[in-house]
């Protein structure tokens, strides 16, 4: 049965006071997430932040402990089969089956969708799978599929039918950069054509490459949420010199009253008190041999030290090799 679609609105996804417990165990406490109508917002946090747990209330699979949920502008659980047929999603667990082929699992669900007419079924399960590029395994079965064919099975299954909010759950697990880039592309041509993103993850490089909100939990809080650009934006700003002359770069510095602190090839330098011109003719005059200068944004990368300095939670190393110093 075709339900009424549900009317625009300026926020895709909306949760307040949005708390979960687990046999006494706080997993998500207090979060007001606003998800913008046609943004791109990674929800970014170290392993066991909530984010899993936040997706999982807002898509209606776990019931809160307490607060609100709207999708779509309606009510969660409480309106569901209004709003769940708008929405993509690629969650742990999708249920796909076995003993099937990639393909016929996607028959499946197509089955499913309420949005989707019976004779359009063969169309949209082969354009979903070239867009995850899975055609070539689609006749193999889902058990012998590695764990990035599962993961782009996943995604091919949320992109079933045109979307107003797609949501994918560490969508890039188990991929290799190809894989990642191509999930990328994805979230970019959903973008372009007006469809809402949620993405989790836990490497700042991922959120900072694709999105153009963040929000950022730890500890099942949201410590932070806006424009990417906006909070990269905030933090206080920092130079990176390359030199062989790292010690002696960091002591004439310190004789200034300039923070800085060495880094492998070089060192970087707290710019809150200074600019960047001073630091040069600091260094150039200390006989400090200058190869590169660059600023660095550190918005995020201050948010994310914060939460590692906290103690229980440490971002990737993969995230520290990509984005981080
Ligand atoms: N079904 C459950 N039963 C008990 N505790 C749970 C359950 N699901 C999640 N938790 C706990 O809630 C907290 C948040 O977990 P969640 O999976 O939401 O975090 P996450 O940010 O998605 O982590 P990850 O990046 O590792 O997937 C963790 O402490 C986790 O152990």
């Amino acid at each position: 049965m075709a339900q009424a679609a549900p009317a625009p609105v300026a926020l895709a996804a909306r949760t307040r006071g949005l708390r979960k417990l687990y046999r006494g165990t706080v997993a998500v406490d207090h979060v007001d997430l606003d998800v913008p109508q046609g943004s791109v917002l990674g929800m970014l946090g170290p392993n066991g932040s909530g984010k899993t747990t936040t997706i999982r209330m807002l898509l209606g699979l776990t019931v809160p402990t307490a607060g609100t949920v709207e999708l779509l502008g309606v009510p969660m659980p409480e309106q569901a089969e209004v709003a769940l047929p708008e929405v993509g999603a690629l969650v742990e667990g999708p249920g796909f089956h076995s003993f099937l082929s990639g393909r016929d699992n996607l028959l499946r669900l197509a089955a499913a969708e309420p949005m989707l007419a019976g004779k359009a079924i063969p169309g949209a399960v082969e354009d979903a799978l070239a867009r995850v590029r899975l055609t070539d395994a689609a006749d193999r079965r889902f058990r012998g599929y590695s764990l990035g064919m599962k993961q782009r099975l996943g995604l091919a299954a949320a992109l079933l039918v045109p979307r107003r909010l797609v949501v994918l759950d560490e969508p890039t697990n188990g991929l290799d950069p190809a894989g990642t880039r191509e999930v990328r592309e994805v979230i970019g041509q959903l973008h372009a054509a007006g469809t809402t993103v949620l993405v989790s993850s836990h490497l700042l490089a991922e959120v900072e490459a694709t999105c153009t909100h963040v929000a950022v939990l730890h500890r099942g809080t949201v410590v932070a949420q806006g424009e990417l650009a906006t909070l990269l934006e905030a933090g206080s700003p920092a130079l990176v010199v390359s030199t062989p002359d790292g010690d002696k770069a960091v002591e004439a510095l310190r004789d200034k009253r300039i923070p800085a602190r060495s880094l492998p090839d070089g060192l970087q330098v707290d710019l809150t008190t200074t600019t960047a011109p001073e630091v040069v003719a600091i260094l150039v005059g200390a006989g400090v041999a200058v190869h590169e200068v660059r600023k660095q944004r550190t918005g995020l990368e201050e948010l994310f030290a914060r939460l590692t300095e906290s103690g229980d939670a440490q971002p990737d190393v993969d995230g520290q090799e990509e984005g981080w110093l």
